[in-house]
This record gives structure tokens, sequence and C-alpha cells, in this order.
């Protein structure tokens, strides 16, 4: 299996856990971030994933797990400790749909990477199922490259760079030029930045 890392918007997508565990808790907490509506099917939930079900933030269907709970799931995050029951859930997912076999990655068609995020920089690790644990050092280790104050501002300043640079009347090689310019240490300086906004604003 030749897995690829693609960035993926689920809001108002159909999410089903099913376990109610740590593990479960896990990428619950992760994928309400998403905005996705977010379900869970398991006859009990840890403790930590209670003040979540009071406020709302995910439908808890208390009970066993059945082929029609997934029925109309986009994607299924397979969470039991059983695992003749996360193979049923494996087999009764819906064509379409995406699949995190927390168990066993082999038997799924999507994992979770460790990952950070600074702002719209996104930096994310795996390991290929050798050990999440050294992917989870790894990140931490390349969050601190990414730590200065700076860097969030600075990204902030590439993207509404670029979005002038695309929607302004400069012909394309003029624009290719300017979005490699901008990468000049030069606008590392604020002020720079600045001076580089106002002539952009000016080429509409
Ligand atoms: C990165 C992270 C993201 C996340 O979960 O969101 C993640 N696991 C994390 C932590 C972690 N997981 C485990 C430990 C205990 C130590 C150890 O066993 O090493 C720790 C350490 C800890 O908790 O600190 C145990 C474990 N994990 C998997 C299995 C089953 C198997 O391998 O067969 C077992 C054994 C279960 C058992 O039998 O007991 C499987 C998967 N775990 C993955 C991702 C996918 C592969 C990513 C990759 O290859 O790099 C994959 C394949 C599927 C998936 O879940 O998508 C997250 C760190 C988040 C962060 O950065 O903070
Ligand atoms: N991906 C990872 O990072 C990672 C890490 C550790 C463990 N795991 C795997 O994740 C799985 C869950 O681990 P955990 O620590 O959360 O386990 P856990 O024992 O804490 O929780 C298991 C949950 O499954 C539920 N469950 C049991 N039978 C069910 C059924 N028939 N229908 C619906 N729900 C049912 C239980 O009610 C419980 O809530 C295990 O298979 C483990 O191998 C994955």
């Amino acid at each position: 299996m030749t897995l690829i890392p693609v960035m993926i918007d689920l809001s108002g997508r159909h999410v089903v856990i099913v376990g109610g565990g740590n593990i479960a808790a896990r990428k619950l907490q992760l994928l309400l971030e998403t905005g996705a509506h977010m379900t869970i099917v398991s006859p009990s939930i840890v403790a930590s994933l209670q003040p979540l079900h009071r406020n709302g933030d995910f439908i808890w269907k208390q009970k066993p797990f059945e082929k029609q709970d997934i029925a109309n799931a986009d994607v299924v995050i397979v969470a039991t400790n059983d695992p003749v029951i996360n193979q049923q859930v494996v087999e009764g997912a819906p064509r379409h749909a995406l699949i995190n076999n927390t168990e066993d990655a082999e038997r799924g068609n999507m994992t979770f990477p460790s990952f950070f995020r600074k702002g719209r920089l996104t930096v994310s690790t795996s390991t290929g199922g050798a050990s999440p644990t050294l992917a989870k050092m790894i990140s931490q280790q390349l969050r601190t490259l990414f730590d200065d104050e700076q860097c969030e501002a600075y990204l902030d300043f590439l993207y509404d760079c670029r979005k002038l640079i695309k929607g302004s009347s400069l012909s394309k090689s003029e624009k290719i030029d300017f979005l490699r310019k901008l990468l000049d240490d030069e606008f590392k300086n604020k002020e720079k930045q600045r001076n580089l906004i106002e002539q952009l604003k000016t080429k509409k």
C-alpha cells in the first residue's frame, strides 16, 4: 500500500468513529476542528469524551456496532478493542468512504500523520506505520525550527502578496518573477513588506 499525503476539507462531512476509548477520543478531538459532523458508536465512552458529549459536539449512539451505523459515513474510524468487530466495520464501510483503521492501517485506506501548525504552515510526518512515536518526535524537532514569532506573520505576508499578484494585471512572467522575489531575505523586514504590498496594490 503506497499512501500519499493530502490536505482535506471535511467540513459538513459525516465522520463515524466506532469505539469510544482513548484512541477514539484522540481522533474525535482532532476531527472536531474540521467542522465535520461527528458520531461515535460505542456502548461506552471514556471520561474525556463526556463533557464534549454534554456540549453537543458529537452524536453518541450508545450501542454495539451494526453495519447501518456507517451507511452514510464519508469517513469511518475503526477504533474498538475487538479485532473481530474492527474487521466487520472495515467490511461494512460504504465503497466511497475513507477508512482509518487504528488497529491495522493496512486494512484501511487512510492514516493520520503526526503534524504541527504554525499559522498557514503545516508540517506533517508519517513513518508508514514503522513508529508513530518516532513520527511524533520528528514533528517536535521540526517544530523548533519554526518557533520564532515572525514565522506566522511572514506566511501571512506571502499569502497576501500572492493573492495580489495573482489578481494583478502583470504578465505571466512578471507574476512568476514577483512570486520568486518575495522570498528574498530583504522581505523578512516589516517595512519592506509594507512597501511591497503598497506597490502591488497599484498593479490591479
Ligand atoms: C502520529 C499519530 C497521529 C494520530 O493518532 O492522530 C499516530 N499515532 C500516534 C501515537 C501513537 N500510536 C501508538 C503509540 C504507542 C507507541 C507505539 O506503539 O509506537 C503512540 C504514541 C503516543 O500515543 O504517544 C500505537 C499505535 N499506532 C498505530 C498502531 C497500530 C499498528 O501500527 O498496527 C499502534 C499500536 C496499537 C497496539 O497494538 O497497541 C497505528 C497508527 N498510528 C498512526 C498515527 C498511524 C501511523 C503514523 C505513522 O506511521 O507515523 C497509524 C498507522 C494509523 C492511524 O491511527 O492513523 C499519533 C501521534 C500524534 C502526535 O504527534 O502527537
Ligand atoms: N492508532 C493509534 O495511534 C493507536 C494507538 C493505540 C491503540 N490503537 C488501537 O486502537 C484500538 C482502540 O484502542 P483504545 O485504547 O481506544 O481501546 P479502549 O479499550 O480504551 O476502547 C475500546 C472501545 O471500543 C468499544 N467497543 C467494544 N466493542 C464494541 C462494539 N461491538 N461496537 C462499538 N464499540 C465497541 C468499547 O466500548 C470502548 O469504548 C485498539 O484496536 C488498538 O489496537 C491505535
